[in-house]
């Protein structure tokens, strides 16, 4: 097949009243069968509309916020893919598995691959140095099962996020887990693993997956890290498809999820004010790679090294997400500006299609290790809407604008060849085929947006400058 059609549902999910409380097994089920009877008719609705494959989120099943020993109830053995089961229509033959069971016979009877995330357990004894004292390893696990209910993947996730570590394992090493369809080649990976070298950008580089299935439960950050925005610019900077599925659950800031294709997204959805559950089906490439309109790999620095300096005007510095930035503003309509910090510097050449007083703009450059909520290296350069007039708010969230923007270039001077490319727009919204990156590392946009402006970035991760075992490293805020 040269193309296929996807679906990915943001699901509102059912939690547990009290996950810190014991519960039976049977108990554990009983939530496990609610949330799977609404991914039910996800799943059927999107195998009626032609979907060949749905991704469900992280979480999706069983919620989260447990300790280890309560969510022990919910966990199930998956078997490595190898050995060929269908557990639809052989259920007990690793012990008991009806959480499997279903999933596998939802995908069966309705002929559509189906990923999902659920907890893996593997019995451990005191010859494993490291096993845990409870005497087994619990996994947050992706699995797969094909359109015949067959599993044919199961991921570990090897980069916890904060608290999780309370609830889960980490295998010993990432496990970079593929597998072909009849429409192109795939990987998986969770969440807080996207910002991480490995496995992510291994399946990419290395085992040349097309699309990357990516089970989440993304709490937004703005400017930079909203979930929208931070995985249709990694679907660009990797140049393949993404598969994105997030929770839904505004209270907590978690909505998100998309269809992302290298060129831009084919479909996305943000939503705060809907309690629902929101279903996404989209046509994609199978072979993105292999696509007329599939752009030759960009150097990031080309342009930016090359280029000379522009104005460097008063800079001063502020803070996006506990990162000290240099940030200098656009005073005029139109111009061009160069900031920088330690080795990067961020150029941009620009015009608004009219200079407001009631809203100000800066360039900023960050060039260091972020430390909250986890450890890795940034480089980034970006053209953000302050929070209000007064530039000690600049970096701060901000949802809304009213500048437009008839054109904007900017590049950076980036020692990584890892960047990701967001344009987010008033009402984070995106910008689907509105940008264009050129392989000399410019982001540029030569029409008037269609939306005012809320941040141009180019998110770039340094990853041989994370320290070792970054990924276990958190400030909890
Ligand atoms: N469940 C997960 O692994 C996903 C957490 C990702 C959260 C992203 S990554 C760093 C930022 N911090 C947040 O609170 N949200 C962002």
């Amino acid at each position: 097949l040269d193309t296929y059609t996807a679906a990915v549902y943001e699901h509102s999910v059912i939690l547990a009243k009290n996950p810190l409380k014991p519960v039976s097994s049977e108990e554990a089920l009983k939530l496990m069968d609610e949330n799977m009877d609404v991914l039910e008719e996800a799943i059927k609705s999107a195998a009626k509309q032609g979907a060949h494959i749905i991704v469900t989120p992280e979480g999706g099943i069983y919620g989260f916020g447990f300790t280890r020993g309560t969510l022990y109830p919910y966990l199930e053995d998956i078997p490595d893919p190898q050995v060929n089961w269908i557990p639809c229509t052989d259920p007990e033959r690793f012990g008991s598995s009806p959480v499997q069971k279903r999933l596998s016979c939802l995908a069966r009877h309705n002929s559509i691959y189906v990923v999902a995330n659920i907890g893996d357990k593997k019995p451990c004894n005191s010859t494993d140095p490291k096993c845990p004292g409870d005497g087994h390893y619990q996994y947050n696990t992706d699995v797969v099962f094909d359109s015949d209910g067959k599993l044919v993947a199961r991921y570990h996730k090897f980069n916890l996020f904060m608290i999780e570590q309370l609830q889960y394992d980490s295998p010993k090493e990432p496990e970079p887990v593929t597998f072909t369809t009849p429409f192109g080649k795939f990987g998986l990976f969770t969440c807080f693993d996207v910002l991480f070298h490995d496995p992510a950008v291994t399946l990419v580089s290395k085992l040349h997956v097309d699309t990357i299935l990516f089970p989440t439960a993304w709490i937004n950050v703005l400017p930079h890290l909203t979930a929208i925005e931070f995985h249709s610019a990694w679907a660009m900077g990797m140049r393949v498809n993404f598969l994105a599925s997030n929770i839904h659950l505004p209270s907590r800031n978690m909505t998100g999820s998309g269809i992302y294709a290298p060129d831009g997204s084919r479909a996305y959805y943000y939503d705060l004010e809907s309690m629902n559950g929101h279903l996404l089906v989209a046509e994609l490439d199978s072979h993105p790679s292999r696509s007329p309109s599939y752009l030759p790999s960009v150097n990031w620095s080309l342009y930016a090294t090359t280029v000379e300096t522009f104005t460097q005007d008063y800079n001063f510095t502020g803070s996006i997400f506990f990162d000290e930035y240099t940030f200098s503003e656009l005073h005029n309509e139109a111009g061009n500006l160069t900031v920088c910090q330690k080795d990067l510097c961020c150029h941009l050449n620009y015009r608004m299609t009219e200079k407001r007083e009631d809203e100000r703009y800066v360039l900023g450059a960050f060039d260091g290790l972020h430390v909250v909520e986890g450890e890795y290296y940034l480089q980034i350069c970006t053209l953000l809407k302050c929070g209000s007039t007064d530039l000690q708010t600049c970096g701060e969230a901000v949802t809304t604008a009213h500048t437009h923007f008839d054109s904007f270039s900017l590049s950076g001077t980036f020692s990584t060849n890892y960047v990701f490319p967001e344009v987010l727009l008033s009402g984070v919204r995106l910008a689907p085929g509105e940008f264009q990156v050129l392989s000399d590392g410019r982001l540029i946009s030569q029409n008037r947006t269609p939306q005012p402006v809320l941040t141009v970035t180019l998110f770039g991760r340094w990853y041989e400058k994370d320290p070792p075992n970054s990924h276990t490293h958190s400030i909890i805020l």
